[in-house]
């Protein structure tokens, strides 16, 4: 919930109650108003409503408020399908219609632009928000903590939003069936076999988390469990339960994490029964997943997503292309057979590997991975010769290195296609870039339905 803009003391006090029109959503879907001047962030409530807030925390350059009373309801307003919608916090937006999330986040790339650019908006072309016909069930991996209540019964979900209350998840509905019922399943077994649980608090019992990915090609379904030591009673039981009653769970596989931390996996992986790996399509290119190989976590979005990279560059066949920061080398791959190189740079070695592994596998042979930042490699390539003429970014949500920019600057590839998780630092990157390239389009992409995550691919031409 950041704004920018001149330090101002906040008038408003805590407990205050004050009427608030609420003009755009924010960047984390909370309803954005100004109250005597000052910038006011309402989870909850949503453009064009007319609402009663109370102010719950003042911060030097802005306010939180909770809606008391909405006074005029947004047209837009629906009931969330989810019962535990509230409580879980996991998505933001479901109280807003889904065609209208699509507008909304649109014009939180516009708003993004104009906060942080001097681009002359009315010229740019901004796309429709491109979603899913089918909003719900998208995602393909689920990380459930598991907790125990008093009467022994496990529960398995969520951290409650602003709070440790671990929320019982059952059926999550952004979540694919088949991760929900295997989650389930898999929570079902643990309490009938009193397998220990993990306490926090005390940090006293065994398993902590149960991570299921799903293949939406294969059907099939890798379970991690992760315990905080290697030992587990009854393992042997809990495995042949695990194959017994969730036939569709064809990887089983243990993950060793005894340390104080919010991180979910720790160092070492143990491979339990069935295949080590769980497999998947994305077009044309099939995957072997690991436990901890990233993917990207909407298959049916990726494959448009990647679609409009691809249109983006524009390709005839003789481009050298940057990847960079490539991941597993999914964008590079997609883009190989039109293009005479592909290079691709990520500071995990691992998804390097499998960057290279999944390069071979497919024989893609003008693609090579290589481990470390998009801000040494670029600089390094180009002083040794090597001028990609169309450079691909996919950068995490702090945008790209500066020295990396510069590197394109200095290149001036004809063509550069920013695909962007966070809208804020894609606008100050393209600023950035402004004297040398102009945009062409942007296009958004719902990666992420009923989330306030916006996703975008913009297409910058050298001037
Ligand atoms: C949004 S993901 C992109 C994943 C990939 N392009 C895909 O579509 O699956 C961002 C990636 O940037 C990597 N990364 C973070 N900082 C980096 C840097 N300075 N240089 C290169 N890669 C970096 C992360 O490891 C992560 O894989």
């Amino acid at each position: 919930m950041k704004e920018t803009g001149k330090k101002r003391s906040i008038k408003i006090e805590e407990g205050q109650t004050f009427p608030l029109s609420i003009k755009r959503l924010g960047i984390n879907g909370e309803g954005v108003g100004y109250f005597k001047r000052q910038v006011v962030f309402v989870p909850g409530a949503l453009p064009g409503e007319e609402v009663l807030v109370e102010a719950t925390k003042i911060q030097p350059k802005f306010a939180e408020g909770k809606v008391k009373k909405i006074r005029k309801q947004s047209p837009f307003r629906v009931k969330p399908p989810c019962p535990i919608y509230e409580e879980c916090g996991g998505c933001q937006l479901q109280h807003l219609a889904y065609e209208q999330q699509l507008k909304e986040k649109r014009d939180i790339v516009i708003q993004s632009l104009e906060r942080h650019t001097k681009l002359q908006l009315h010229k740019l072309d901004i796309r429709k928000t491109i979603g899913m016909d089918e909003p719900w069930n998208y995602r393909n991996k689920s990380q459930f903590q598991v907790g125990q209540q008093k009467n022994g019964q496990v529960i398995a979900g969520l951290y409650g939003l602003d709070s440790h209350r671990l929320i019982p998840i059952q059926n999550c509905m952004v979540q694919h069936d088949l991760t929900n019922k295997v989650s389930e399943g898999v929570r079902q077994i643990l309490e009938d076999l009193q397998i220990p649980i993990y306490d926090e608090r005390k940090r006293k019992g065994i398993v902590r988390t149960i991570v299921t990915r799903a293949g939406f090609s294969s059907g099939e379904v890798q379970v991690v469990l992760i315990t905080t030591q290697k030992e587990v009673p009854r393992k042997k039981l809990l495995m042949a339960e695990i194959q017994e009653r969730l036939p569709e769970v064809t990887s089983l596989v243990q993950n060793i994490n005894g340390n104080k931390t919010s991180l979910i996996f720790g160092e070492k992986t143990i491979h339990l029964r069935g295949e080590e790996v769980i497999q998947e399509t994305l077009g044309d290119l099939s995957f072997e997943l690991s436990a901890r190989a990233f993917f990207q976590l909407n298959p049916i979005q990726t494959v448009k997503l990647y679609d409009e990279v691809k249109e983006a560059a524009g390709l005839t066949g003789k481009e050298k292309i940057a990847d960079a920061y490539c991941g597993v080398g999914t964008i590079g791959m997609w883009l190989a057979s039109g293009a005479s190189e592909v290079r691709g740079m990520d500071t995990i070695e691992s998804a390097i590997i499998d960057a290279n592994e999944n390069a071979r596998k497919h024989g893609i042979l003008n693609a090579t991975y290589v481990t470390g930042t998009a801000e040494h490699w670029l600089p390094k390539w180009v002083n040794e010769g090597w001028r990609p003429d169309v450079i691909v970014v996919d950068p995490p949500r702090t945008g790209c290195d500066k020295k990396l920019l510069d590197a394109i600057i200095q290149v001036k590839p004809k063509k550069f296609v920013y695909v962007s998780c966070n809208p804020s630092t894609l606008a100050k990157d393209i600023d950035y870039l402004s004297k040398d390239y102009q945009v062409e389009y942007i296009q958004p992409v719902d990666m992420f339905p009923h989330t306030a995550h916006v996703e975008a691919v913009a297409k910058l031409v050298k001037k």
